[in-house]
């Protein structure tokens, strides 16, 4: 399961727990992006930042794990390489990509999109304010799954720390310390984040 989880909150736990449950999959990988290239004009927090709070998220679940594979890749991130690398460190895995209802809408506009269903074997989940549909899609490519919804986005999560209201119970507790202890999402200009080009050298 891939995304930018900035920061990850239980919409994202949910949706990864319940496909692990309804495909019978061994492991969920969770997959923070590296340079998620259609949110240039977002301030995205660091890569490190972002990978932690996934880390901490998902540590109490044994089938949860997360990989380094796209934020150690250089350039922006592609899905097509994401699964590329997982291939071929998982040469025998039978491969599956969750995505919500948001972002399959929007796979047409994938880099190399001809590829990914080649790949690995996509599942849509629900989300609440959106249409889950796969028409669009080859066939096969996908599943579509219904989860139990959950009203919650990263943008609501940021956008309610910034107007200092809680975000307890819509991300882990563990999230919630996190945020504060690195100051993420305060301020106007986000200052520990970082606007999307290139990275500085050395880092
Ligand atoms: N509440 C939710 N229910 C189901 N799927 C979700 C939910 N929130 C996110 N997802 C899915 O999880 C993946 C990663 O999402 P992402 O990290 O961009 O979170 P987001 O809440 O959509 O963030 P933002 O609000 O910043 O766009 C995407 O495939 C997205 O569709
Ligand atoms: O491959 C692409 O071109 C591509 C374009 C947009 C999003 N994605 C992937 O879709 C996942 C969810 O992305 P996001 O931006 O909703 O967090 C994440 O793994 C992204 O790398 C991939």
């Amino acid at each position: 399961m891939g995304g930018t989880f900035d920061p990850i909150h239980h919409g994202h736990l949910v949706a990864a727990s319940e496909v692990q449950a309804q495909f019978g999959l061994e492991q969920v990988i969770f997959v923070p992006t590296g340079q998620p290239w259609q949110k240039t004009h977002e301030v995205v927090s660091p890569a490190e930042d972002r990978y932690l709070m996934t880390v901490v998220a998902t540590a109490s679940n044994p089938r949860f794990q997360v990989s380094r594979v796209d934020i150690d890749r250089a350039g922006p991130t592609y899905t097509a390489d994401t699964l590329a690398d997982l291939r071929a460190l998982y040469p025998e895995a039978e491969l599956y990509f969750i995505t919500g209802a948001d972002a399959l809408e929007q796979i047409l506009s994938w880099h190399r999109v001809d590829e990914l269903f080649e790949l690995a074997h996509f599942i849509g989940v629900t989300r609440p304010g959106y249409q889950l549909a796969g028409e669009h899609l080859p066939k096969g490519a996908v599943s579509l799954v219904e989860i139990p919804a959950m009203a919650i986005s990263s943008t609501g999560c940021r956008q309610r720390v910034r107007a200092g209201l809680p975000v307890w119970y819509l991300v882990p507790d563990g999230i919630v310390q996190y945020i504060a202890k690195r100051g993420l999402y305060r301020g106007e200009d986000d200052s520990a984040g970082v606007e999307w080009g290139p990275r500085p050298s050395g880092t």
